[in-house]
């Protein structure tokens, strides 16, 4: 019975592990997707297969000279994704679990029947439909379970409840905080003129420049929503997960956004 229990206890842990593991590659590859990594990263398993083949054949030189660039490998890597391992932990050291995402919101979600957010989502959507038919640039990034200090230092700080027209001034033309992305967080705008990590993905189609790019990075690097109005064409984009979310019309565009902030 003793043993049962254990053993009963060994695949608990076992799963936990796998998890875990499974998170860990989840965010590795969040972190190289799109960058010169992932090619390293090829490089590296291409060195180790061929390493592999020359042992199997016997050819002592070349496998003796793979063989020590791979036993050095560990250290190897450090030094080659230390901006990755950097971005990596800074992730995980500015995941807020405690944030409002907890069990008794979605709990309250499945009772009420109705998506019910921190955020002023109405607000948003109409200061960018306005945005949008004026043709005016705005980047609105909405922080999620990830925080967003470390790109909060690049702008300047501050507090304010979120309505139609505080997100209209910010980004109107002539106003000196227009430039680079406002942050939210719950409803309130708590930084402008941040800038953002530039995502480097070569799938970006050319027609998006700086601004839907810096949407792109920092929805990859961490779990933050990103809207985008294009200044040239007066289009919303949704940017999560480093993708362009694709919608119909304006009453989806809504539904998801509120989904994704319950
Ligand atoms: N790294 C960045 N972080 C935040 N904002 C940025 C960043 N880079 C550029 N921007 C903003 O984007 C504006 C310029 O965007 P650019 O014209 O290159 O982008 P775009 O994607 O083509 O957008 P649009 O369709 O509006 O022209 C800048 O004036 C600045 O406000």
């Amino acid at each position: 019975m003793e043993e049962f229990k254990i053993f009963d206890f060994l695949k608990f842990v076992d799963i936990i592990d796998i998890l875990l593991v499974a998170l860990l590659m989840y965010y590795a590859y969040k972190l190289v997707k799109g960058t010169v990594a992932i090619n390293i990263f090829i490089g590296i398993v291409i060195i180790y297969l061929i390493w592999r083949l020359t042992d199997a054949l016997n050819m002592a030189l070349l496998s003796n000279i793979l063989g020590k660039f791979i036993s050095v490998g560990v250290f190897a890597l450090i030094v080659v994704f230390q901006q990755e391992i950097r971005k990596f932990l800074l992730m995980l050291g500015s995941t807020n679990f405690a944030a409002k995402r907890s069990f008794v919101r979605h709990f309250k979600f499945l009772k009420q029947d109705q998506l019910i957010t921190d955020t002023d989502v109405d607000a948003i959507l109409a200061a960018l439909h306005k945005m949008s038919f004026s043709k005016t640039g705005a980047l609105i990034v909405i922080e999620r379970t990830n925080s967003l200090d470390f790109v909060k230092n690049t702008g300047d700080k501050m507090n304010i409840e979120v309505t139609q027209p505080i997100l209209e001034s910010i980004f109107y033309k002539n106003s000196p905080l227009h430039d680079g992305a406002a942050i939210i967080e719950g409803n309130y705008v708590t930084a402008t003129r941040v800038i953002l990590p530039v995502s480097n993905d070569r799938h970006i189609p050319l027609r998006f420049g700086l601004r839907h790019r810096a949407a792109v990075g920092i929805t990859e690097k961490t779990d933050a929503l990103a809207l985008v109005v294009s200044e040239e064409t007066g289009e919303i984009s949704y940017i999560k997960d480093g993708q362009f979310v694709m919608y119909d019309d304006d009453m989806e565009l809504e539904t998801i956004l509120k989904t994704d902030l319950a």
